[in-house]
This record gives structure tokens, sequence and C-alpha cells, in this order.
């Protein structure tokens, strides 16, 4: 299922069922519509299904199903009828039907020789012979205490059912009956709902059926709520017409609607949707070095904003050894002393350790533990967690001590503001499982009570505080005085505590845009793609942001650059397929080492 670029659910709560369990078994992260798998993103369509109603409608009007009408009428003179058609599956709630039924009787004398329960039972898809005797045990007993030589209240068909008969028997009868206790896409309840065209008459139907989510004109049970049941069968039996109009009249509006037309084009309009998005974002194109080197030489106020591993320094097993090389300390040196620019190492990192290796770097920026702490060029460090209260460490670490205890080769990386717990060395199957357990237990029994985000990094899990990330410090940053007038941006990451700062960076040229349309906007609108109204501040952005573009584009953004000119480079290093905010890519960190240095030495 996750090789799929959409799944159709039936109901809202089985697309949940199956995020909890990519979530909790397998790791993967989720939001309620998205699955993040292997860098793709299977997407989740609620998708209800229909039937063909014109069908139906067509087929119920055959002088055959209107002859079975008439013969069925004639054997239940003078009866209620109530129908029911399942498979004969322990899932499909029969034995809760006869149960329910048999109360009735029990209940309300007055009914016992006016209603007939005609059963209609398919074989299952698989044999069940202790499901089978059950249930011929349960019919004999309700016949023999409520009935007659002459009548018996269960008539049970173990067939196939002719589809002329069985639309027959929906089309005149005083109520539906399902009770099953789990099912998907079971088509009954509608085809029931539109054989009542005419009679109108109620439904009763188990909130576990697919179609309960849809079908509000109908009357919700709990099927193993045995009494409630046997009441809402009377219940039915004696509504009044004004009544049983109004439910069907809600349940068929809602049948037409969605009928299998609908239903398929569902699907066909989500594949499309969801296949164009990802073919779209697979192609993060890789970053143009002549375009960036010439937009560097030509500006004249630059903001870069680094992050630190998988970005500036490779992964290492041990993260004490993940140190910059010479190249990259010259390069940031070099960079750092040109005054155009501001340069900053934006990291997950604590202080002590960016101090130890980034610190000596006259003029560099460097804000640790995702933002939690910044250190001005040439001013010390200054905690922006001071006011947050961090009590909630001792209960992670505690957790963290847990698995680490029971995963050899990991451990705990403890930071003021944060907490890391490291499995890089372990077994990998094992530690991916452990991984799993303990995020599934820090999500269901903790996080939801204490102010903190869990992250899932690489191959690692951290916890933060909530209000600390690294959008905020760039936030900070782009709105401070000494970056007013700023023509050159430029931001790399390669993890998911990256995207905070991408998008900011996005907002920001979005922001630069909208006042410039708002100030001038006949300049601006003259000029703006004329199919794209909707999408104008995205279709601005990509041209300030994406320089390499077609002659057209390049005299609309020139244009732009009259009014305003920043040219914005966000670039996500790794996999290139991989779903990110980022407008470019490099493949390694090595990219970005050779990339600050040609930068370094260009001006
Ligand atoms: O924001 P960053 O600069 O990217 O820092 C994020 C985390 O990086 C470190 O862990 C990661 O790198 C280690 C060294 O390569 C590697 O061994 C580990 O598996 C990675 O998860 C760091 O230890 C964390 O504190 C940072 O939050």
């Amino acid at each position: 299922m996750l090789h799929s670029n959409s799944i159709g659910f039936q109901t809202f709560s089985y697309a949940r069922h199956l995020c909890n369990s990519c979530t909790r078994i397998l790791g993967l992260e989720s939001t309620p519509k998205i699955i993040q798998y292997n860098d793709e993103e299977v997407m989740l369509e609620i998708i209800p299904i229909g039937i063909d109603v014109d069908s139906l409608l067509a087929r119920k009007l055959l002088p055959d199903v209107k002859e079975k009408e008439e013969s069925i009428l004639r054997l239940y003179k003078g009866k209620k009828i109530i129908f029911g058609k399942d498979k004969l599956d322990i899932v499909n709630g029969i034995l809760q039907k006869l149960n329910a039924f048999e109360q009735f009787l029990n209940f309300y004398p007055e009914w016992r020789d006016k209603v007939v329960l005609i059963q209609v039972v398919i074989p299952g898809n698989s044999n069940q012979p202790k499901l089978e005797s059950k249930v011929s045990e349960k019919i004999t007993s309700i016949n023999s205490k409520y009935g007659s030589l002459e009548f018996s209240p269960v008539h049970f068909y173990r067939s196939f059912l002719e589809q002329d008969l069985y639309i027959a028997l929906m089309k005149i009868a005083d109520l539906g009956l399902i009770t099953v206790v789990r099912d998907g896409m079971n088509t009954s309840s509608l085809e029931y709902i539109v054989c009542q065209e005419k009679n109108k008459n109620p439904l009763i139907l188990s909130e576990f059926t697919g179609t309960a989510g849809s079908i509000s004109g109908a009357i919700q049970i709990n099927p193993w709520n045995t009494d409630d049941v046997a009441h809402q069968i009377k219940n039915c039996l004696v509504m009044d017409e004004y009544e049983k109009a109004n439910r069907h009249s809600t349940m068929y509006n809602f049948v037409r609607s969605h009928n299998s037309e609908f239903w398929a084009n569902s699907f066909i309009n989500a594949i499309n949707t969801n296949c164009a998005t990802q073919s779209e974002r697979h192609s993060i194109p890789l970053l143009d070095t002549i375009t960036i080197s010439e937009s560097y030489k030509n500006s004249k106020k630059r903001l870069i904003l680094l992050d630190y591993d998988g970005t500036l320094v490779p992964i290492t097993n041990i993260p004490a050894n993940a140190i910059p090389s010479s190249k990259t300390i010259e390069s940031l040196t070099l960079l750092c002393e040109d005054p155009k620019n501001a340069v900053w190492v934006i990291s997950g990192r604590d202080s002590e350790f960016l101090n130890k290796h980034l610190g000596s770097i006259k003029g560099l920026g460097l804000s640790a533990e995702h933002g939690g702490f910044v250190r001005h060029p040439y001013r010390d460090w200054e905690s922006l967690v001071d006011q947050l209260d961090l009590s909630w460490k001792t209960q992670i670490k505690n957790i963290f001590d847990f698995f680490t205890e029971r995963t050899s080769g990991s451990f705990v990386e403890e930071k003021v503001a944060a907490i890391t717990w490291h499995y890089r060395n372990a077994n990998q199957d094992y530690a991916m499982f452990q991984c799993n357990q303990c995020h599934s237990h820090l999500e269901s029994a903790i996080a939801s009570n204490l102010p903190v985000e869990i992250l899932v990094g690489k191959k690692c899990l951290e916890v933060r505080p909530k209000e600390v990330n690294k959008g905020e410090i760039v936030s900070r940053l782009l709105e401070s005085s000494s970056n007013v007038g700023l023509d050159f941006l430029f931001v790399a990451g390669d993890d998911r505590t990256d995207e905070d700062m991408f998008i900011t960076a996005r907002n920001y040229v979005n922001s630069i845009i909208k006042e410039e349309s708002d100030e001038n906007p006949l300049k601006l609108n003259n000029k703006l793609p004329k199919s794209s109204s909707d999408d104008n501040n995205a279709s601005k952005e990509i041209l300030i942001s994406n320089p390499n573009l077609s002659k057209q584009s390049l005299d609309f953004e020139s244009e732009i650059c009259q009014l305003k000119h920043l040219d914005c480079f966000t670039v996500i290093v790794g996999n290139r397929n991989k779903k990110s905010n980022a407008f470019w890519n490099v493949p390694t960190t090595y990219n970005i080492t050779d990339l600050i240095q040609a930068l370094s030495k260009n001006d």
C-alpha cells in the first residue's frame, strides 16, 4: 500500500487506523492526509463508495420485479416485513440481529404475529460451520417460542439471491435492518435507500458499517446493544409518514449525488492531483552554480544561513567526530571577512560544541539548539529559553535511559533545552523497532501533556521546547534592522528542522512581493502571468527565488528586481526526490563546501 501515490478509504476512521499503524509500528511520519514513506508522500483520501443509481431505478420498474413484489406481499399479507441480507461471516452481525429481533418480540408482545424478519444469508468468504449452527439454533428457538403452526417470525433463506427478487424484497420491506459489527464498502444500505424511493421506509444501520458516516438519515445503532436495537425496531415500525419522508430524502439525496460515477471521478481526480503534485515535487533542480555566483557578485547586502550536521559537515557515526574541515573553516572565515556578508550557522547542536569548532571564526553568527541560543557576531551567547519551563527534561531523560539500557549501542545526548536519543550505532532493525516504541510512547503518553515537540531526526529522536525552532531565529534575523536592504539570501539545510528555515525564507520573499505589489499595483499587475491570478504570490516568488527561468520570465523578474531586488536561494542537501520547501538541491555536503569556497573568492 505504501508504494501507492494515493490510498482511498471508505471512512475517516479507517484512514486514521492506517496512519496510527504506520507511525507506531513502522515509525513513519504522518498527518491525517499524508504518510511519509521513503522520501515519498502517500496521500490519504476519504472516498465513500457509490452505486449506479440510475440503473437500479430502471431495474426496479421491470415487470419481473413487480411480479415478485406481488407474490411476496401475498405471502406475508397483513404482516410488516423487516428485511436483511448478509454474508454468513462473523463480522456481518447475523447473530446480533437475531438477538435483537428476539428481544423486540419479547419487549413488544403486541407485535408477535404482525412482523416477519426475512433474512437472506449468502455464503461467506470461508466455511463457518460453528456460526451456521448457532444461527440455525437461534432461528429455531425464536420460531418455536414466538411462532405457531401457521406462522414463523423468522424466514431464513440460505442461498444466492436472484437480483430481481432482491430488489423486490427491498422495495416492499417496511424496515431495512443492518447490524454488521465491521464492514467496509458494503452497498446494501445504499441499494435499500434507492429501492425505497417510493415507500420511504426507514433503515436501521449499524454504526460500524462503512456507510454509517455518510448516511445521516438512518437510525444508527450499536449492534451489541441488543435492547436498544429492539426498541429502535419498534420505533421504526410506528414511525409517522412525515419523519419517514424527511429521513429518506436526506439519505436519498446523498446516494443520488454520491453515485458510482462520482466515486470513480473522485478517485481519478485524487490520483491526477496527487501525481501532479508529486511530479512537480520530484523536480527539485540542482543548484545552478553560475546563476548563484553571478547573483552573489552583483549583490550588496547578503545573508547566508547554514545548517551544521549534514550540511556543512558530513554525518558521522559519533556526533563528536562531526567536525568541520579546514576548507570549510577557511571558506567561512573568508565569507565573514566580507563586509557585505552576514553569515550564520544555525544548528541543533549545543553552544559548547559550536563554540569549540566554529567559535573562533570572527564575525560568524551562531545559533544553537534549534534557535534556543544565539551568539551575534562579536557578542556573547544569549539564551532565548530562560523563561521556559524545562522541568520536563527529567521525565524524557528517564524514558530515553530506559530505551538506552535496552538498546545496545544507543546513547543520550543531553543539551540545555533539548535532549536527543541516538541509535545510529545500534543494530538497525532492532533500534528502529525500539525507536518506534519510544516514539509511540512519547506521542501518546507524554507529548500532549508537556510543552514539547518530538522530532524524528537522522537516526535519532529529539525532544525540544515547543516554542523553539529554526524558523523563529531566521525570522528574527530577517526582521533585524541590520538586514534591511538585503539583496541576496542563501539558506542551506538537510533535515526536517531546516524546513522551518526554508518556509520562513519563502514567506519573507512573499511578504516583500506583497509590499511591492501594494505600493506599485499597476506596474506589477501588468506584468503578472494572466492565467495564474490566484497564484500570483507563488509565481512571483518563484520568479524571484529561481533566477534560472525562460527569457520571458527573466524580463518579468528584472521588472520586479527594479522595484526591490532580492535573490533568494533555498537549498536542500541530499536526495533531490525528497519532499522539501527548498527550491534547489545539492547532493552532498561537499557541494556546499565547494560552493561557499567559490563564493568566498568570488567578489
Ligand atoms: O541542526 P543540525 O546542525 O543539523 O543538528 C541536528 C542534530 O545533529 C546531530 O546528530 C546528527 O549528526 C550526528 C553526526 O553526524 C549523527 O551521528 C547523528 O546520527 C545525527 O542525528 C547532533 O548530535 C544533534 O544534537 C543535533 O540536533
